[in-house]
């Protein structure tokens, strides 16, 4: 039986939601649809991390040292336990009273830790580039957002990478244990050029360029390999991108500057260094992993490898009896890439930054695991995102019973050409407006396509272009979920689709179509 919008919208016995619809502006400071609800537990940002109540400091576990400047920062804004050298199990126990952790690179934040936050751990600061001592996907999981420091520490690993090699090529370390044991071996360590010889950067992103640009004005022939660099980038400072294999084969040095992901670990194995050049020289300031250890001492012991300098290892740190570590002709430092005064002011300050950015809800330029979105972009979109997640709010609230949410339709009509649009961000919000009322998950963007895949929730997106000017990024979201019953369709329940779409006038998103279908009848208002 179908009845009018307006009677039925209006349904006070409903337990949840109450909702009434009006001309005016749909979503203001003061909300025409007002949607009253227990489940309902308002609008929150979309990374907001301020869980320990509206006026209790957040607490920010930092569990490596990190320079003064970023601890002052920190504690303008919230407790900071400054806690160094936990062990797994006490980091897993203190971690469920934090609502931010900083770490480097010697903390493993594995799934335990998220799992023993019980929710409360909402952002991970890597105080550096690499985040492999993370796990993303459980941090992905529990919606806890992960930023690192990206820029801070490239001119100091660059650096660093360069002493290794001249270092190495010289035998620097080597000749001074040698001085300092009493001993005066000039003819033992006569060591090799650098002028001439061909360099292979295996990584050319920040460190690898800034190795290349460094190498070349010691004279030397440089050649990268990456397969995501682009080629420009490359030719603008006079390298050549090339293969895997033709940089592993011509080259008398390599240098690694990768980061260690599944396909990165141990890419320089037996059958690789089988292809090198014998007496190449390596230095490795990315990852251990990205070597086999066992591999490299075999071919260090076959002389296919002269020489290696390396700062970084599979398990730091390496047991004391390591073959690799103690080999005669291998150059070692603990881990000191990034480790200058300089380079450990910037990360402090870098990531102090990104976390209390992210604690106060702002979107993080440095998020590893979600999308990173351009301050002038969120700006622009920030009356849509507000519309996104009301439109998902109001959508789910119309069904009777959240469960039956399967398969949902986002249309983004805009008069932008695609690429200019990233929707990732209104996707995010209409899954939070969606699930939010209908569980007691706490989604944002970092686990919005997560949790909705998790519920078996299938978003489709489209687009229409539409004539006029491309001025405003969008002219209307519509949210349609297919195939469900509404509370408000009829007294028997019948399956159909609900659709409801909203606009943005002047800076406030009004909501603008409210259409309910079902077995063939429609009722809607406009
Ligand atoms: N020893 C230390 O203290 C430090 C170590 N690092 C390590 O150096 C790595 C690189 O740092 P950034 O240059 O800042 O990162 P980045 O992200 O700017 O550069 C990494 C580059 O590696 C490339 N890459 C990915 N997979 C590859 C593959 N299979 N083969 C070749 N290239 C590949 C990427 O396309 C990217 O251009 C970090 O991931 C970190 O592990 C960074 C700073 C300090
Ligand atoms: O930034 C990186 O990836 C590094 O490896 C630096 O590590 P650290 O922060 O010095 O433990």
């Amino acid at each position: 039986m179908a009845t009018s919008a307006s009677q039925t919208l209006r349904t006070p016995s409903l337990k949840n939601p109450s909702l009434s619809l009006s001309s005016k502006p749909f979503l203001s400071s003061a909300f025409s649809v007002s949607i009253r609800s227990r489940q309902n537990r308002g609008s929150r940002p979309l990374l907001v991390v301020v869980s320990a109540g509206l006026d209790a400091k957040p607490t920010i576990l930092v569990a490596e040292k990190l320079g003064d400047a970023g601890i002052e920062l920190l504690k303008d804004f919230a407790n900071v336990d400054c806690s160094y050298n936990l062990s797994p199990e006490e980091l897993c126990t203190k971690i469920s009273l934090c609502d931010a952790l900083i770490v480097r690179s010697g903390t493993k934040v594995s799934r335990e830790v998220f799992e023993s936050s019980s929710g409360r751990l909402k952002v991970v600061g890597r105080a550096g580039v690499g985040i492999d001592n993370v796990d993303l996907a459980a941090a992905t999981e529990h919606g806890c957002l992960v930023v690192n420091a990206p820029t801070a520490n490239t001119v100091a690993a660059a650096e660093h990478g360069i002493a290794l090699l001249a270092a190495m090529a010289r035998n620097v370390a080597q000749a001074d244990a040698s001085v300092k044991s009493g001993k005066w071996q000039r003819n033992k360590y006569v060591g090799v050029s650098l002028v001439g010889k061909t360099l292979a950067v295996m990584g050319f992103g920040k460190v690898g360029t800034e190795v290349a640009r460094r190498a070349k004005g010691l004279g030397m022939h440089v050649i990268a390999h990456d397969p995501y660099a682009p080629a420009d980038r490359a030719r603008a400072i006079g390298v050549e991108l090339v293969s895997f294999d033709e940089a592993i084969s011509t080259a008398d040095f390599i240098s690694l500057h990768m980061p260690l992901t599944p396909s990165t670990t141990k890419i320089l194995n037996d059958e690789n260094f089988a292809k090198m050049k014998k007496g190449v020289r390596i230095v490795n300031v990315a990852r251990g992993g990205v070597i086999d250890e066992e591999a490299l001492v075999k071919a260090l012991d076959a002389g296919i490898v002269a020489q290696a300098a390396l700062d970084v290892f599979t398990v730091e740190p390496p047991p004391k009896d390591s073959k690799l570590v103690q080999h005669e002709r291998v150059t070692v430092t603990p881990h000191l890439g990034a480790s200058t005064v300089e380079a450990q002011e910037g990360v402090a300050i870098e990531i102090a930054e990104a976390v209390v950015g992210a604690l106060k809800g702002e979107l993080a330029a440095t998020a590893v695991n979600a999308p990173m979105v351009p301050a002038e972009v969120l700006t622009e979109l920030k009356p849509y995102v507000v519309l996104a997640e009301k439109l998902g709010r109001l959508a789910v609230q119309l069904v009777a019973g959240g469960s039956g949410v399967k398969s949902i339709k986002v249309t983004y009509a805009s008069a932008r050409a695609p690429d200019d649009l990233d929707t990732r961000l209104l996707r995010a919000m209409i899954t939070k407006g969606l699930i939010e009322p209908i569980s007691s998950v706490f989604v944002n963007l970092v686990n919005a396509d997560f949790t909705a895949k998790q519920r078996g929730i299938r978003i489709t997106e489209e687009r229409i272009t539409l004539d006029g000017s491309p001025e405003s990024p969008l002219d209307f979201i519509q949210v349609q979920i297919a195939n469900v019953e509404s509370r408000f369709a009829s007294a028997i329940s019948e399956s159909g689709e609900i659709t409801v779409e909203g606009r943005v006038k002047d800076g406030v998103p009004h909501l603008t179509k409210v259409a309910l279908s079902f077995a063939g009848r429609s009722i809607s208002q406009v």
